[in-house]
């Protein structure tokens, strides 16, 4: 049976100035999906993401969550239920990793801001599942590009978000990590119905893990639909001109891509 619809974009458009980067953006989303959002640089993938979680406002448009306009929540409703993980996130003050994933659990304190026992539990499981458990007494400005984006994804899980928004939030990691956490995150999404909406540049990863695409094109949608069907060579040839072979591995089942550029 198909999910229910969780949020949608109604004609979504927004301009930087004059420059459109997202034109005519009409997307249904459904709950417990895995959505790729796929597209060349500057397509628009960012700023659909921003624009879905309420950071920016679209110039014209409308986002529903729940069939509401998004504008009609609070803000604590919003952190309560959406978490982001950012391409570029800078603290630049030196908080330790232990208060920079606790600062996930604030939209669900009480009055007095004090963490239960079951806060800490789900912050100390966030830091174990990411692999930053044992950098918990460490700056965060201290660590590596990498071990950062691992510190702002358990940061982003301690939130226990409804739907979770990845904006590349991979693409600092090592592939071994990338894959483990990836593997987490459809795990959330498969054992606890947390909707995940992710940028990605990797091809291959987001025929791995996303059930749905969305391809931008120049800020609009190039094409949709579940990755059986439009994860394909003349779809990925039209979006990204690059000439490419999809074949389903023998072992594995999944598709893989090759790039088959012409290097003369
Ligand atoms: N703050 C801004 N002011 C003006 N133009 C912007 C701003 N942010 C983005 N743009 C422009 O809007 C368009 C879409 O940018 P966006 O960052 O959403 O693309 P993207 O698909 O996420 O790109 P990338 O793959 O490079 O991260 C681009 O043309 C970009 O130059």
């Amino acid at each position: 049976m198909e999910k229910a619809v969780l949020m949608q974009t109604e004609n979504l458009n927004l301009y930087y100035g004059k420059t459109p980067a997202l034109q005519a953006v009409s997307l249904s989303i459904r709950e417990g999906g895995f959505y790729g959002i796929l597209g060349p640089n500057g397509s628009g993938k960012t700023t659909l993401i921003s624009v879905m979680c309420g950071v920016l406002k679209p110039s014209s448009g409308r986002v529903l969550w729940n069939g509401r306009e998004l504008g009609s929540y609070n803000r604590g409703q919003i952190a309560r239920s959406f978490a982001v993980v950012p391409q570029d996130y800078a603290i630049n003050f030196p908080f330790t990793v232990l208060e920079v994933v606790m600062m996930g659990r604030k939209p669900h304190l009480g009055r007095l801001g004090r963490p239960s026992d079951e806060d800490l539990e789900i912050v100390y499981t966030c830091m174990e599942n990411c692999g930053v458990l044992d950098y918990a007494g460490k700056v965060i400005t201290n660590l590596s590009g990498g071990e950062r984006q691992r510190v702002i994804l358990a940061r982003a899980l301690a939130q226990t978000p409804q739907v979770l928004f990845l904006d590349e939030a991979t693409s600092n990691l090592d592939i071994s990590h990338k894959i483990e956490l990836l593997k987490l995150i459809k795990r959330l999404n498969a054992k606890q119905g947390v909707t995940v909406i992710a940028a990605l540049h990797d091809l291959n990863f987001a025929g791995m893990f996303c059930d749905y695409m969305i391809y931008l094109d120049k800020g609009r949608v190039a094409c949709e639909g579940p990755t059986a069907v439009v994860f394909n060579e003349e779809v990925i040839n039209r979006v990204f001109n690059v000439e490419v072979e999809i074949r389903k591995h023998a072992v594995t089942g999944r598709y893989n891509l090759a790039l088959l550029p012409d290097l003369r």
